[in-house]
């Protein structure tokens, strides 16, 4: 809180109040900056940094947050953050008022959330949402006076059912503390909705509290905050918001909506077949990804886009059959997807054999595996990655290069961005009895012929599917961009 900027705004309140028992000036600035003296050295909180004020008799506590830089450089050295409370003493009852409400017309004027559903899910990543919500997140809320109302999910699907049927304009926002399975979850239960244009308005704010957290480590990671607990919180108290693309995926009148990724071939098998290595904790994508490579799987198929300006030349130019079945359906009041009218894109195609074919939404698809290193949130594209024709040893090599998203730059993997997509799964070329599994955010979307756990349910069949993208549908709690 020491003062090292020197520019100052006009204030809204100036006065000589006590602090630690000592007369000094005080000064709130039309920018929310509180500014003091103490033991001759010049101090100050900015509004980023106040969470509440609570009166104390004649005193007034003002609860804030302040980032603890680490190190000589603070650029992408901070996020770590402790509680302070400033406490100053107006002169009189007409001074301790006017403080009062000009601190709370600063705080109102900035849009901050008041009341929040927070939904915890206890059994998704470590077990350890419950205890990250209690001992880190309630009580920054708390100390921001935000009005909680938590529900924990008690089986799958559970997330999506609350949403559906909760009563939107009671919350400024639904809080999942948990991993994406929740908040995938909570978009598509907002979207079949009824009301859903209204619905998807609400802002939605994560907390990372399971084994895939992509989604807020790539909103935490450009802005050089770690992907913590109480960093995700302090995003969601201060409020600001960004809005976030939204894919509709469908066969026939089956839709699903996803937020992050869809996968077919190698980061399918990998992410949803290790499960069964599921005790070896974070290591299990490692050691199944190296036996997925040494007995390496390719399929036929074949994929259609239609590329962003500026990645016409992928691919060459292909005629789409499309699905016109999947824009009608009468019965479903929810949304039913953009209204793209797909027969006039100018659609190109690759065909198989592929190793494997990812597309993202976002940049971080975990925590530790940086995707698609140029996704945005709302440009209105997903980001492509195809791998094809690639030797097992360069594949080992661009499979460790995921964590810094390298990958990318190999020339066996195609990068592009495009504005709709349509993959048709093909079987094994090694087994053409066996087909593939199509994952979307962490999901199985689809399992073909004897694939693993091929006897349970999916949503689609392992067949053709389309997808289209809505820009900036959906709206998230956001940090703001930080001066570094
Ligand atoms: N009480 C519960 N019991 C079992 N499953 C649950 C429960 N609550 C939620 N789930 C399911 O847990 C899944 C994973 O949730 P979450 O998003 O928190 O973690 P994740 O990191 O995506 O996944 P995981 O930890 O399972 O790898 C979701 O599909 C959700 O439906």
């Amino acid at each position: 809180m020491d003062l090292t900027e020197q520019v100052l705004s006009p204030a809204i309140i100036s006065d000589r109040v006590l602090i630690n028992g000592v007369v000094t000036p005080l000064t709130l600035t039309t920018d929310g900056e509180l500014r003091w003296t103490e033991s001759g050295r010049r101090k100050s909180t900015v509004a980023n940094e106040i969470l509440s004020f609570v009166e104390e008799g004649n005193k007034v506590r003002v609860k804030t947050v302040v980032e603890r830089r680490g190190g000589i450089c603070c650029r992408g050295s901070s996020g770590d953050y402790i509680r302070k409370d400033f406490v100053f003493e107006p002169l009189s009852n007409e001074s301790r008022k006017l403080w009062c409400d000009k601190l709370r017309e600063k705080l109102e004027s900035l849009g901050r959330p008041k009341r929040l559903f927070v939904i915890v899910n206890p059994f998704g990543g470590k077990k350890s949402a419950r205890k990250i919500f209690v001992e880190e997140v309630k009580p920054l809320f708390e100390d921001a006076q935000i009005q909680l109302e938590i529900q924990e999910t008690k089986y799958q699907l559970h997330a999506k059912e609350i949403v559906k049927s909760m009563d939107v304009s009671k919350y400024d926002g639904i809080v999942c503390v948990s991993g994406d399975g929740v908040l995938v979850e909570v978009v598509n239960g907002l979207l079949e909705r009824e009301d859903w244009r209204t619905a998807l308005k609400l802002p939605i704010g994560m907390v990372p509290a399971g084994s895939g957290n992509g989604m807020i480590k790539s909103l935490l990671d450009p802005v050089g905050l770690p992907c913590s607990a109480t960093s995700a919180t302090i995003s969601i108290i201060r409020g600001r918001t960004r809005s976030l693309d939204v894919a509709t995926i469908s066969q026939g009148t089956t839709k699903f909506f996803s937020v992050l990724m869809l996968a077919w071939g190698l980061i399918a098998d990998i992410d949803i077949e290790s499960e069964k290595f599921r005790w070896m904790g974070g290591a299990r994508f490692d050691v199944y990804g190296l036996q997925r490579i040494i007995c390496l799987r390719q399929y036929n198929g074949r994929i259609l886009f239609v590329p962003a300006p500026g990645f016409e030349s992928y691919g060459q130019p292909g005629t789409c059959s499309l699905d016109n079945e999947s824009s009608v359906s009468d019965k479903v009041l929810g949304y039913q997807g953009p209204d793209t009218k797909l027969e006039d894109l100018q659609w190109r195609e690759i065909k198989g054999p592929f190793v494997s074919v990812w597309l993202h939404n976002v940049p971080w698809g975990a925590e530790n595996t940086l995707a698609a290193p140029d996704a945005k949130f709302s440009d209105g594209f997903l980001d492509l990655i195809v791998t094809k024709d690639c030797p097992k040893l360069a594949l080992l090599s661009l499979m460790t290069k995921l964590s810094d998203g390298t990958h990318v730059r190999s020339p066996y993997a195609s990068y592009l961005k495009v504005k709709a997509f349509v993959l048709e799964p093909g079987a094994r070329i090694d087994e053409p009895d066996k087909e593939g599994i199509i994952d979307s955010d962490g999901e199985v979307l689809a399992r073909g012929r004897r694939t693993y756990k091929c006897d349970q349910k999916a949503l689609m069949s392992y067949d053709k599917l389309q997808i289209t993208i809505d820009q900036g549908l959906a709206t998230l709690f956001s940090p703001e961009e930080k001066l570094i």
